[in-house]
């Protein structure tokens, strides 16, 4: 079973804004609702693939029950530990650019971190466990530590898709996938990237530290994916971009989705990039039909 770990779920509002004017009164165009967070993001879009899994994570407050009422509608199966605080809500700004507001998250008291780790305690050597995106900050700098380290107990497979220190000290444990932007592998050694071979030397680095596979995502310019040592180059399809948000989780999606089925890796890879760009050319996240008509776009090469 795949289960996904959000953390710090969220509402992402989305609002479209003809010509947005700092200090003015502006007034949508349009605007939507949806229940966000990357690994609520990745439990949808694996459901869309027809991959059963389980979404986890904290929720709370009127907000949460939103999130909650959504995930039972498009049954997905959901064991969330209910907390006092209200689910943030983050605000994708689209206006020419798209520019997102990210709350920090609820209060999470000790008792209910407690109960988020127990809820980890049935875990089997044949689960995948993503844990991914932002921790609230009451949870304390080594959350995501005492999660891996009940993976590694019940010697679960674990991927992670979260920045900074935590990233860093997930790779010693040997995490089965991880996956930054370009931008973000930068940031992680701090560093500036100007090339595809620097990519690739800085993704090498994730490698030699731990992780198992290496996908670097590069949005419209499609996504490297270093394993062992081989390179190897995917395009992104052409088309007409409507949203970014969670592009990167429905690459982990279709990614984890398709090793966990069919174990093949440049199989997995072509299905990432596939359901990535899929939620791209998309409002809301991929569906399946999409992702299955961009699939045999998908080109890749070796490096
Ligand atoms: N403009 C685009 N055109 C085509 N495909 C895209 C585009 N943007 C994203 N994608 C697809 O989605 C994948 C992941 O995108 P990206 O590199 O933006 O991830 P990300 O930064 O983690 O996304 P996010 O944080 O917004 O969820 C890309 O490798 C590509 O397959
Ligand atoms: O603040 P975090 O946890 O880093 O990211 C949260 C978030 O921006 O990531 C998802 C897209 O990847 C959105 O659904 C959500 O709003």
């Amino acid at each position: 079973m795949i289960y996904t770990v959000t953390l710090n779920p969220s509402i992402d509002y989305i609002v479209e804004v003809e010509d947005f004017r700092l200090g003015d009164l502006n007034r949508m165009k349009r605007d939507l609702k949806l229940p966000g967070g990357k690994g609520i993001n990745v439990s949808r879009v694996l459901n869309q693939l027809g991959i059963q899994n389980k979404a986890i994570g904290f929720l709370g407050g009127f907000t949460g029950r939103y999130i909650e009422e959504w995930l039972h509608e498009e049954s997905i199966s959901s064991d969330f530990v209910f907390v006092a605080d209200d689910t943030r809500i983050n605000i994708k700004l689209k206006a020419g650019h798209e520019t997102e507001i990210n709350g920090t998250g609820p209060a999470i008291r000790e008792a209910e971190a407690d109960a988020l780790v127990q809820k980890l305690a049935m875990l089997s050597a044949d689960d995948i466990v993503i844990l991914s995106g932002s921790a609230p900050p009451s949870l304390g700098g080594d959350f995501y530590d005492k999660l891996i380290s009940v993976c590694k107990q019940s010697k679960a497979e674990f991927v992670i898709d979260t920045t900074g220190t935590a990233l860093k000290e997930a790779l010693a444990h040997k995490p089965l996938l991880v996956k930054p932007n370009h931008h973000e592998l930068a940031e992680l050694f701090g560093v500036t990237i100007n090339s595809r071979e620097e990519i690739i030397t800085y993704g090498r680095k994730l490698l030699e530290a731990g992780a198992k596979h290496v996908l670097v995502s590069m949005a419209g310019e499609g996504a490297l994916f270093i394993t062992g040592n081989e390179v190897y180059h995917a395009n992104a399809p052409k088309g007409n971009v409507k949203n970014s948000v969670g592009a990167g989780d429905s690459m982990i999606a279709g990614f984890v989705g398709t090793l966990s089925l069919t174990g093949d890796l440049l199989e997995a890879f072509r299905a990432g990039v596939a359901s990535g760009s899929a939620t791209a050319f998309s409002d809301d996240l991929a569906e399946r039909e999409h992702i299955e008509h961009l699939r045999p776009l998908i080109q890749i090469s070796q490096l």
